[in-house]
């Protein structure tokens, strides 16, 4: 639906002369935005969200949720302190069209929404949307009482008959393809009237951070969760009907996008802080803490922020990713640089993401002169001495960041369509400059 652009703008990579020393102040979680939006449109009273990631993926969430008559105004948080949206839920109508670009989070959390409007919502995105998995939803809401129009393969483009209201109700899902199916339906469970119960019976559940944090920001807003980490039975989630809370909720920076930003530190041997790191939170990225770690930095969580150093050495690692799928580019981005081999599994659902993830980074570190070959589930890497070329990017964010990290450590890598990072993170080519003092 978006026009696709041309993608012939080459980016030079900028190549590190020595260790980095930079204090990165990262924009937003992705995430945590698209997760308040949806909570805070769905909610019984105005909300604010504080510090929101402004990127494609929250703007195209922000202007679906008011296609459906939701009020999103600019403001300052009530204290009067950084900018935020002030969300004012309203009766949610059709006919209205939304277009999810290639954003996994709107495809995923707004049909659900779209349920409970009235009238017809037409979803709509980019070439890409229509083959990322959207059956676990569409099914479930048709066995919830939901009317939806698709071309019959469980895909994009469809619509929403709005009935103004769900059922609601116990339902089977096999979310094996990704965990965004299960946090859809409990996002807006509380809302259905009989609430909702998601039983997964597929395989693997992939990202349990990501519904982790489903779970968290549901009963901030006061939704009752009963879940298997405290105490459910495994694989199923309940959500009790009810209404939400309007809260005020600052958005903590985006741990997945401060990836790029600790792998330079690790590449080059630098120093990088990352204001705000949280102490506690369910965002993947706070897994690399550990992950670089064991890949040779150290970190240090101080009253300035994360404090992470390189030790000038990167090491290999075997690693299961698929609780933190979404940190699979930057690690195998260091990986192809490090001083032994590392293999990168549990990650088979990447295939669906973005783009075919393990098949383009396998090709891009390859044409490099890496040695990277696909698994059943995962990469195997092993590092190679790489030389220049052109990373492509796939419209995939993630790649893109990921080709950049190589650059340091390669010179006359050129990465093409850096501006794919606006996905979620808009200024990352002004914010790797920066960090390099350019
Ligand atoms: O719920 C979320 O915010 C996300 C869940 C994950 O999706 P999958 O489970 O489809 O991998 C993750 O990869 C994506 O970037 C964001
Ligand atoms: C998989 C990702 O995004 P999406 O929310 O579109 O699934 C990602 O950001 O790495």
């Amino acid at each position: 639906m978006t026009e696709t652009p041309a993608h012939s703008t080459l980016w030079p990579a900028p190549h590190a002369s020595g260790g980095i020393d930079a204090t990165v102040h990262v924009p937003g979680s992705k995430s945590v935005t698209n997760r308040a939006l949806v909570l805070a449109a769905l909610a019984a009273e105005p909300g604010w969200i504080r510090r929101p990631l402004r990127s494609r993926d929250t703007l195209l969430m922000a202007a679906a949720l008011r296609a459906l008559g939701v009020g999103i105004e600019e403001g300052v948080g009530p204290d009067g302190s950084g900018e935020a949206w002030r969300v004012i839920p309203a009766g949610l109508a059709g006919p209205a069209t939304v277009d999810v670009g290639n954003a996994g989070t709107v495809m995923r959390f707004l049909p659900p929404v779209a349920t409970l409007a009235d009238g017809d919502i037409r979803f709509d995105g980019d070439p890409r949307s229509y083959e990322r998995p959207l059956h676990g939803v569409i099914d479930a809401l048709r066995a919830l009482g939901a009317r939806i129009d698709d071309d019959g393969r469980g895909a994009l483009p469809l619509t929403v008959h709005g009935g103004g209201a769900l059922d609601g109700g116990t339902v089977e899902i096999d979310a094996s393809s990704s965990s965004q199916f299960v946090s859809a339906l409990l996002l807006s469970g509380a809302r259905f009237n009989q609430g909702v119960e998601v039983r997964h019976t597929g395989e693997r559940l992939p990202s349990m951070p990501h519904i982790r944090m489903t779970v968290d920001m549901l009963r901030a807003v006061g939704v009752q969760v009963d879940e298997p980490e405290t105490g459910g039975e495994p694989n199923v989630w309940r959500v009790t009907p009810g209404a939400l809370l309007g809260r005020d909720l600052v958005v903590e920076p985006d741990l997945s996008n401060a990836q790029p930003f600790l792998a330079a530190a690790l590449v080059t041997g630098g120093r990088v802080v990352i204001p705000d790191w949280p102490a506690h939170t369910t965002q993947p990225g706070d897994a690399l803490r550990e992950i670089f770690t064991e890949m040779g930095g150290s970190c240090e969580l101080t009253d300035q922020g994360l404090v992470f150093t390189g030790s000038g050495r990167i090491h290999g690692i075997d690693i299961d990713l698929g609780e933190v799928g979404e940190l699979t580019p930057g690690i195998a981005a260091v990986a192809a640089l490090a001083d032994s081999p590392s293999t990168l599994r549990g990650v088979a659902h990447l295939r669906l993401h973005e783009t075919d993830r393990l098949a383009a980074l396998t090709k891009e570190i390859n044409e490099l002169g890496g040695d990277v070959t696909e698994t059943a589930d995962g990469l195997h890497i092993r590092p190679r001495r790489l030389h220049g070329g052109i990373f492509h990017t796939y419209d995939d964010h993630r790649m893109a960041t990921a080709g950049a990290v190589i650059g340091l450590a390669v010179e006359g890598v050129e990465i093409e369509n850096v501006a794919t990072t606006a996905k979620t993170l808009p200024d990352f080519p002004a914010l790797w400059t920066g960090m390099l003092g350019a």
